[in-house]
């Protein structure tokens, strides 16, 4: 760690300088960071040189952001999608933070090509155009055409940059582990994980191959579509520097009046546009997370193309459900199942009050359904949506942000296309759909041979464990911590917990008995002409019997809870 903070250091004080230039002396004072100031000198060594701001806190926090350069920018835009973190200031400020880069030179694009490709350009692509058609912090990007004859793009990154950012991590692990004290007091409880997520998602965005391999998964998902389109990346000349995808020649979806030239319907585009993105969430439940104007292009036919799959977001199908659940809930205007989705959402949902939540969410569904339809947007309900999320800190998957920053960036869209598009319109259908799919036969079965193994592995164990507990008595080894204060609860909580384990673990055994019963009697041909054998029957009347004592059991466990 001292090692780290040493080969930093000089770094670690240029980050100082810009902390007081901008008047966060605090943040070096109050902090392990005044260790570091140089001998002699007062932390206030820049007083002079400090530029008086007219400006507020959080566009200060921004100026300093764009000061420290591309990976700081790349956190605080990431950070922008995390409502549930930082206050809406501050996130309303690291939205303005610009990721256009002038593009470097194209000798070094060249140069790069040819070193990942490991042979000259000429023996791979017969034209190669200088002039780029987009670049970002990251890359740059060039039209070329193989020497196959396709026309394609190539994507380029940056010399040095995967160094820069490995760098810049460790520096902000650094500067984290020196201010924690300090972060913590401002909310962040877990400023190290927040680094851990976010060198997670930049190592993705730094290694094309992941990108690529992204491409061929929609590819897949979506082969029978034919309104939308994934372009092919030509995997056998990328790394994970450079990526070859094909050429694809369209206009921004944005683009109204090019749309209209080409004879397409604005709205009929819109709504392909919202429909495609629904599958995405709601049925295949990995998404592209950056659906800007630039990423989405349409061709001449109306077919959709996305472009762009550095950031893919992804939701689990529990999740999947308890989203749908809390937009299904809203539209019933049922706040009790919008809080209990809410909670199934939440990765450490701890609501310490369950009424007051309820009722919050009651106040959005009352502002919501006096609205007309046609006046409900998407933005407002996420920024509702954010606030009960920051206030109750709930720490839901950083994937449900990415959604909501994607319905609002397509309803933009959806309203350039055609004034009276409404969001809501097209994701009621879709909630509707998983809800019924959520309780489909194959789901429960699915869910509950999930439930079968887990309690056979509990079974595997369970003897162990008992086992070991006896041991440990007879030894008189065991011992036992009680924390007094509100320990009936807990006890009786306990008490219920035994007695559905119990009985889960007697419906199991019925039901394997019935199962191993059942084999052994068609196992034999003779045998299978006789029918199912009564000792089977009565094996799985019990366990239905059981089954449906741990139902009203569960039921029972929810009403209390509920009250
Ligand atoms: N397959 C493609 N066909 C045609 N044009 C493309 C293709 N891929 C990229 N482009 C063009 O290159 C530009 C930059 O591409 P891309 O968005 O993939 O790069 P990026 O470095 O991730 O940029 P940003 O982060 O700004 O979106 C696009 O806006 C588009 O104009």
């Amino acid at each position: 760690m001292f090692k780290n903070t040493i080969s930093n250091l000089g770094r670690i004080r240029q980050v100082m300088e810009v902390l007081v230039r901008y008047g966060f002396e605090d943040v070096v004072t109050s902090t392990a960071l005044r260790r570091l100031v140089p001998q002699g000198r007062r932390v206030s060594w820049q007083h002079a040189e400090k530029t008086v701001f007219d400006t507020n806190r959080w566009e200060r926090i921004r100026l300093i952001i764009e000061e420290l350069g591309p990976t700081f920018i790349k956190l605080a835009q990431a950070l922008s999608n995390r409502p549930d973190l930082l206050p809406e200031a501050l996130i309303d400020e690291f939205e303005k933070l610009q990721s256009d880069v002038p593009p470097f030179p194209v000798v070094m694009a060249r140069r790069l090509i040819e070193e990942e490709l490991g042979r000259p350009i000429s023996e791979v692509f017969s034209e190669f155009d200088d002039v780029t058609l987009g670049s970002a912090s990251i890359g740059q990007v060039h039209k070329a055409r193989l020497l196959t004859g396709e026309e394609v793009v190539v994507k380029v990154q940056r010399p040095g940059v995967q160094e820069k950012v490995r760098t810049d991590l460790s520096l902000l692990r650094e500067l984290v582990r020196l201010t924690a004290g300090f972060l913590r007091k401002q909310g962040l409880s877990n400023p190290q994980d927040i680094v851990d997520a976010f060198e997670r998602s930049m190592t993705k965005e730094l290694d094309y191959t992941s990108e690529a391999r992204s491409m061929d998964q929609f590819r897949k998902l979506y082969a029978d579509y034919e309104t939308f389109y994934v372009p092919k990346p030509y995997r056998e000349f990328s790394t994970s520097k450079i990526l070859i995808i094909e050429f694809v020649s369209g206009c921004k979806i944005s683009n109204k009046p090019q749309l209209l030239e080409w004879g397409l319907d604005p709205a009929k585009v819109a709504e392909t546009g919202m429909d495609i993105y629904l599958t995405q969430i709601f049925e295949f439940g990995v998404f592209h997370a950056d659906p800007h104007p630039g990423n989405v292009l349409v061709r001449p036919d109306g077919t959709i193309v996305l472009i762009d799959f550095g950031m893919v977001g992804k939701l689990t199908k529990q999740q999947k459900y308890a989203f749908a659940g809390v937009f299904i809930g809203m539209a019933r205007q049922d706040a009790r199942s919008m809080a209990l989705n809410f909670r199934r959402l939440a990765l450490h949902a701890d609501i310490p009050d369950m009424r007051r939540f309820e009722a919050d969410l009651n106040d959005l569904i009352e502002d919501f359904t006096v609205l007309d339809v046609k006046e409900m947007s998407m933005s407002d309900l996420a920024d509702r949506l954010q606030v009960i999320i920051y206030d109750y800190k709930l720490q839901v998957p950083g994937a449900v942000f990415l959604i909501l920053r994607a319905l609002v960036i397509l309803e933009g869209i959806g309203k350039v296309l055609h004034p009276s598009f409404n969001t809501f319109e097209f994701v009621r259908p879709y909630g509707a759909r998983i809800i019924a799919e959520q309780y489909s036969p194959e789901n429960l079965m699915s869910e509950a041979q999930y439930t079968g193994v887990q309690l056979l592995s509990l079974l595997s164990t369970l003897p162990t464990d008992v086992r070991q507990i006896m041991r440990k008595i007879s030894r008189g080894d065991l011992r036992v911590k009680v924390e007094l204060g509100g320990y009936q609860p807990l006890l009786r909580k306990a008490d219920q917990l035994v007695s559905r384990t119990i009985i889960a673990l007697l419906a199991v055994a019925f039901l394997l008995f019935s199962g191993l019963s059942l084999m052994g009697r068609y196992s034999s041909e003779m045998a299978y002409h006789r029918g199912i054998p009564m000792l089977t029957w009565f094996s799985l009347g019990v366990t239905g019997f059981l089954l449906l004592v741990l139902v009203i059991m569960g039921l029972k466990k929810e009403q209390r809870e509920r009250d």
